[in-house]
């Protein structure tokens, strides 16, 4: 991509959620899409959050994954104060499996939307892919860079063969 400061932020609640959203991290990576990965807390840090929120239009992110867990209250809060599209990541929690991060961040109010992605890693990866696909939209080169990995997934499945 032509651009070089981030245009995804990747932010999490903790340090303890870097094992499920350094996969997003890996696959924007792996597309060449400049990101950043800071760790923001509502609850913790709702200084550094709001700031993150706030200045995110002007520093011209274009999409934020916001990761967290238990009382995943990040995502959301996030949302409430930037018009950059959220992408939340339920972080599977020790407690209860996810179920808590997953309906903390599904359940907005209407008319402060997060993309709710599934549970854990995979959730993370999603989330990436689907920040690209929104960048696509205006990067030809990376909707090109998407139809080939789609491509190269579709092919390994057509190979696979059962035991
Ligand atoms: N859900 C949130 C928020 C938030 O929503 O602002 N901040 C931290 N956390 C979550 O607390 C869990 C446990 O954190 P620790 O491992 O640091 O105790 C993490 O999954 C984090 O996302």
């Amino acid at each position: 991509m032509a651009e070089q400061s981030p245009v995804v932020g990747v932010i999490m609640g903790s340090k303890s959620d870097w094992d499920t959203m350094r996969h997003a991290a890996e696959v924007l990576e792996e597309f060449g899409v400049p990101h950043e990965c800071q760790i923001v807390s509502a609850h913790r840090t709702p200084d550094r959050m709001q700031a993150y929120a706030a200045s995110a239009a002007e520093r011209k992110l274009e999409v934020i994954i916001a990761g967290a867990g238990g009382a995943a209250h990040l995502p959301g809060m996030v949302a409430a104060q930037t018009t950059v599209p959220v992408l939340g990541v339920p972080v599977q929690s020790k407690a209860l499996n996810g179920l808590d991060s997953l309906l903390s961040i599904v359940q907005m109010p209407g008319g402060i939307p997060v993309g709710t992605l599934a549970i854990g890693a995979a959730g993370a990866r999603n989330a990436a892919l689907l920040a690209i696909a929104i960048l696509a939209n205006q990067r030809p080169e990376l909707r090109q860079r998407l139809e080939a990995f789609r491509l190269a997934q579709s092919n390994r499945v057509k190979e696979d063969t059962l035991p």
